[in-house]
């Protein structure tokens, strides 16, 4: 089973629309002279809500190859939810993906395991792809170890969902977002294969086989070689680095050192 690996970029609260306009075109172009390196890797940002029709123009008119997504989404589909935005307003500016429960939302706004698994069902309802993020605190870590509060996280978040509609997984340390400290490579690909065992556990060894991990914490161009080249590791989900160009074209083209 082939899985091909995918670089994410979450922009988090970065560029306004008319930064991110600029920002797409020398993306692309910076990567334009790699494309033989990285054509079989998907490239996707993740922008704020506020740029994603910016975006979307500018990918769809240049036919670029980058996909994009949004950073969050409501678990509602309509109503009287002030200041959220749906899955269907997301999906009709053709995100293919969608952030869900990331670390920053479950710490500064709340996110419970419960919110994060209707999260999932509202992307599936309206075709987007879910991002979904787990991981430990150094606490966590401390005490219970590396795999336990992720694992437990995915199954949270999995409770009764479909998981042929579409997923990627992002493991992110909580300790290693931010802090330039990432996670070993061999830590990272300890707790992929525990989220795999239990995506072949919910839903079937071949789509636990199908289905990309990413690994997300403090990655860099310096780093992404070492984390690709574990068996269960698909990609990254990258911050800060990917507001860089450079950085962020340099990790796209360590693509090629995945099976090395
Ligand atoms: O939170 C992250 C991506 O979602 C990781 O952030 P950094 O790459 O800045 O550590």
């Amino acid at each position: 089973m082939t899985r091909t690996p995918f670089i994410a970029g979450n922009w988090k609260m970065n560029l306004d629309h008319l930064q991110s306009i600029a920002f797409v075109q020398k993306l692309a172009w910076s990567l334009s002279d790699a494309k033989h390196d990285f054509a079989d890797a998907e490239v996707a940002v993740f922008p704020p809500f506020t740029d994603l029709r910016s975006v979307q123009s500018l990918i769809s008119a240049d036919d670029l190859p980058l996909g994009f997504g949004a950073q969050d989404l409501s678990q509602h589909d309509s109503g009287a939810y002030t200041g959220e935005v749906s899955g269907a307003f997301l999906a009709k500016l053709d995100c293919a993906y969608v952030i869900i429960g990331h670390s920053e939302r479950r710490q500064y706004h709340a996110e419970t395991d419960e919110v994060v698994n209707a999260k999932v069902s509202a992307a599936h309802r309206h075709g987007l792809v879910p991002v979904l993020c787990v991981g430990e605190t150094a606490e966590d870590l401390e005490q219970h170890g590396a795999s336990a509060v992720p694992v437990a996280q995915l199954r949270a978040a999995l409770d009764g969902v479909d998981v042929s509609k579409g997923l990627v997984v992002a493991y992110e340390p909580v300790w290693a977002i931010g802090s330039g400290q990432a996670a070993t490579p061999e830590q990272a690909q300890q707790v992929a294969a525990a989220l795999r065992a239990v995506l072949a556990e919910l839903a079937g060894d071949e789509l636990a086989a199908s289905t990309r991990i990413l690994y997300g914490g403090s990655v860099k161009a310096a780093n992404i070689a070492s984390f690709l080249r574990e068996p269960d590791v698909d990609g990254a989900l990258v911050g800060g680095a990917s507001l860089d160009i450079d950085e962020f074209s340099s990790i796209v083209r360590f693509k090629k050192h995945v099976g090395a």
